[in-house]
């Protein structure tokens, strides 16, 4: 706690409030305590009123931090209060948003309260130097809870031009962002909140500035927060540090070190869990190649075809259909082919290669065969190719993977995790296979020698862990081959683009829902686990026949977080986006915010392209989407002729705040009735719905799709949900009323804040969850993060 000097000694919040104290020293550093300010989310509309002018100091010359940190709090400037702060270092605990002064605020349409730095030093790693910037803050709405927030839109401006001292660039902090002010013109002062803010030998604001270029492609979070992960890793140019008063040199050379200091820890830490991961991976491995040599001496009969190799003559081959009575397998397609055994060879061609680790789904239990015959490719995404194929007596579709060795834990948390999913409504991953590649001057003798091969790779490892520059220009090529359940029906998209366009016919519109009720309980139980998907559109979700479906066919959740994993690791740009930018919510392009609630904004997003057969804002490249999506708050246009009913959900899942959105049971709750009604219209007089398939590993080759037309009576079983009958939309004049969705931020695994809702039976819309919002404020003060297709 900091201690204030004007004849007492107290906190700032207790300070500020005291009417008659016009002048606060800081004689410490200081972070703002969340506990001594009114919280608006908790207590709407109290805020800590400022009604004279006041200055806040520290001691001359001493350059005392002062942390405003992020708060849902607000204290609220008098519409003719100056607030002067001075002789600080002035900082926010929050990483890449948020100047200190978005905690301040004043009466809107002020323009005589002002915020007044003076002598300040104030760091800030990476800003924006984009000129939208400007036009971002200017139509950002003012949260409800700051005092007139009915006026709309922040006022923004730049004009009376006042900064002075060293700037870097001269730039004009608005909430959020820096914008590029010309060096020939001195400085300025901006208008947001109901204030000005102005500088006056402010030294120092930003570090460095954000490339245009990385704007074109990302949000300005994820360009600032990168700007800062290169700041953390790199330090600074020794031109910025020449430019540095003592005072801030001695900061930013005790900061990188202390930064150093626990990059170096943490580096130590994940070292040795790696270390020991590995060493496990390397005795399982040692067993398994043991293993496999003995099973090679004893049978010459496994034969292995490649997607690489020496498979020309099977691919294309179509699988048959008949399996075996007593064991249920199929018989292998490929047993007759006289192709040649690559093992040790390695799927890559050209060089030695061992195989570096197994996985195997629980679900699949002890196997004897676990070579995979490949057959006919399925199709090609932006990380890799996946191939129909025989594994272990099952027809199966095996993704292959290329990465390096760098992605290779990445990818293998992300696979652990779709391995971990037992569900119908998920393509299962049953098993994965990951190969390392080096070049063939880099392990003598060729694999064979399993012995001599595992050293190689024990020593490989070392070095790739110790990060020599030898060991990072040598980093290894990895194939993964995953193996995934065969969906024969391809993808949701697919599915849809025979559908006729918008065209409200009942059939048509039951299957529609079935499929997306399938999807929403893929979602669910991702949800019931706390993981996000992430990456949810129509293509990422893949329908097979199902003979126990009304409509002869389910849809299954695909990819999970694998592709944006393989995105980060990508040393390439690819030319497919991953993350379709359609399906991304606002928190999301503006924050990297990741939760439950980004997945059921993808979800409206898929039920508009399902219903329409377009894509939505195809033509607009990223400034115009995130424009129109984050600033303006545009959606696609809702077709005339779309049900009520349908039109509600789907807009209710796209709502802008994350806390408005339904939940995912809520979203399930209202297909039920909506898929009632259908099936009352088409006479198909069973009450319920099916029950969830039963999440054992099914037999799928049996499971035949059938005639998309040949509707099957839904079993008369129920569901054991509620049926609330407020999904009707117009009908009922009331929406999805309940909220899910902790607001958090992409990065770290961590479990998720529990939520109770709020309902608003009688409103259009939810009312705002005050409890799940407050959830998220906590989550977020905590810095609470989770990361995408990965358990929260
Ligand atoms: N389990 C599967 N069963 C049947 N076909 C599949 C399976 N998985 C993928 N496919 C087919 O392979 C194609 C490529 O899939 P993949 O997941 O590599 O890429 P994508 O999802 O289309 O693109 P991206 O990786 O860029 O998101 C899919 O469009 C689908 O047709």
């Amino acid at each position: 706690m900091a201690g204030f000097r004007d004849n007492t000694t107290t906190t700032l919040a207790a300070a500020l409030k005291d009417q008659r104290v016009t002048r606060i020293v800081l004689l410490t550093n200081y972070t703002a305590e969340k506990d001594t300010w009114p919280n608006q989310q908790q207590l709407p509309g109290t805020y800590l009123a400022i009604n004279r002018n006041v200055t806040i100091t520290g001691a001359q010359g001493t350059q005392t931090v002062l942390d405003m940190a992020f708060k849902l709090s607000a204290a609220l400037l008098c519409g003719s209060c100056r607030l002067t702060v001075q002789n600080l270092t002035v900082a926010n605990e929050r990483r890449g948003n948020g100047s200190p002064w978005d905690f301040f605020v004043g009466p809107a349409g002020s323009s005589k309260a002002a915020i007044i730095m003076k002598d300040i030093i104030r760091l800030r790693y990476g800003c924006t130097s984009a000129n939208a910037s400007i036009i971002v803050a200017s139509a950002l709405k003012r949260p409800d809870w700051l005092p007139g927030s009915s006026s709309g839109s922040q006022e923004f401006s730049v004009e009376d031009v006042d900064f002075q001292g060293h700037m870097y660039p001269q730039s004009l902090v608005s909430l959020d962002y820096a914008a590029d002010i010309p060096r020939t013109v001195q400085e300025g002062r901006g208008a947001f909140g109901g204030y000005a803010v102005w500088g006056l030998n402010v030294t120092q604001l930003c570090m460095r500035t954000v490339a245009t270029a990385c704007l074109e492609t990302k949000s300005v979070d994820a360009c600032v927060n990168d700007l800062i992960d290169q700041a953390l890793a790199g330090g600074q140019s020794a031109q910025q540090q020449q430019q540095l008063p003592p005072g801030l040199l001695a900061a930013a050379i005790a900061v990188p070190l202390l930064i150093a200091l626990l990059l170096a820890l943490a580096a130590a830490l994940f070292i040795s869990r790696r270390r020991k991961q590995q060493q496990q991976q390397l005795d399982a491995l040692k067993q398994q190649q043991q293993q496999r040599l003995l099973q090679q001496q004893d049978s010459a009969k496994q034969q292995l075809v490649t997607p690489g190799g020496k498979s020309g003559a099977s691919v294309g081959r179509q699988f048959g259909t008949d399996a075996d009575p007593e064991t249920g397998l199929l018989p292998n397609p490929y047993a007759a082919e006289g192709s040649s055994s690559v093992l040790c060879q390695g799927p890559l061609a050209g060089g030695s290669c061992w195989q570096q680790a197994c996985l195997t789904s629980p679900i699949v239990g002890s196997l004897d065969n676990q070579e995979v015959q490949f057959g006919k490719l399925l199709g090609q995404g932006s990380f890799g190719r996946v191939y129909r194929a025989y594994w272990a007596g099952r027809e199966v579709a095996v993704k292959v993977i290329d990465h390096d060795s760098e992605a290779h834990a990445s990818v293998a948390n992300e696979v652990e995790l779709m391995l971990s999913f037992n569900h119908p409504n998920v393509v299962r991953a049953l098993h994965c296979l990951t190969w390392t590649h080096h070049k063939q001057a880099d392990v003598q003798p060729a694999c064979g020698d399993s012995q001599h091969s595992l050293k190689q790779q024990q020593q490989q490892q070392q070095q790739q862990q110790q990060g020599t520059p030898a060991a990072l220009a040598n980093r290894s090529r990895c194939e993964t081959w995953l193996v995934l359940e065969y969906c024969d029906c391809g993808t949701l998209h697919q599915i849809a683009s025979e559908w006729l366009p918008g065209e409200e016919c009942d059939e048509q519109m039951l299957e529609r829902l079935l499929l997306l009720r399938d999807a929403a309980q893929g979602l669910a139980a991702l949800h019931a686990k706390n993981v996000v998907h992430g990456d949810l559109n129509s293509r990422n979700v893949l329908v097979a026949s199902s003979a126990s479906s009304p409509c002869g066919m389910t849809a299954k959740l695909a990819d999970l977080g694998l592709s944006r994993v393989l995105q980060q690791h990508a040393t390439h740009r690819t030319t497919q986006t991953v993350g379709t930018m359609s399906h991304m919510p606002p928190e999301l392009l503006r924050y990297g915010r990741m939760s439950t609630a980004v997945d059921i904004y993808a979800y409206g997003i898929t039920m508009y392209q399902l219903y329409t057969g377009e894509e939505a804002f195809r033509n607009l490249h990223y400034g115009q989407f995130y424009n129109a999506i984050v600033v303006q708050g545009a959606r696609p246009p809702v077709p005339p002729d779309m049900p009520s009913d349908y039109a509600l959900l789907m807009q209710s899942c796209w709502a802008a705040e994350p806390g408005e959105r339904p939940g995912i049971s809520r979203v399930l709750q209202c297909l039920d009735s909506m898929i009632k009604e259908r099936r009352k219209r088409l006479s198909i007089d069973d009450t319920s719905l099916p029950p969830p398939e039963h999440s054992q590993l099914q037999p799928w080759q049996q499971q035949h799709r059938s005639s998309k037309s040949s509707w099957v009576p839904l079993a008369n079983s129920t569901n054991g949900k509620p049926d609330e009958g407020s999904c009707s939309g117009s009908h009922s004049g009331s929406l999805p009323d309940v909220a899910e969705g902790t607001s958090v931020t992409t990065g770290v695994t961590q479990a998720a804040a529990t939520e109770s809702v709020t309902q608003a039976p009688t409103s259009h819309f939810p009312a705002v969850p005050v409890a799940a919002a407050a959830a998220a404020a906590q989550a977020e003060e905590h810095g609470n993060d989770i990361h995408h297709g990965a358990f929260i």
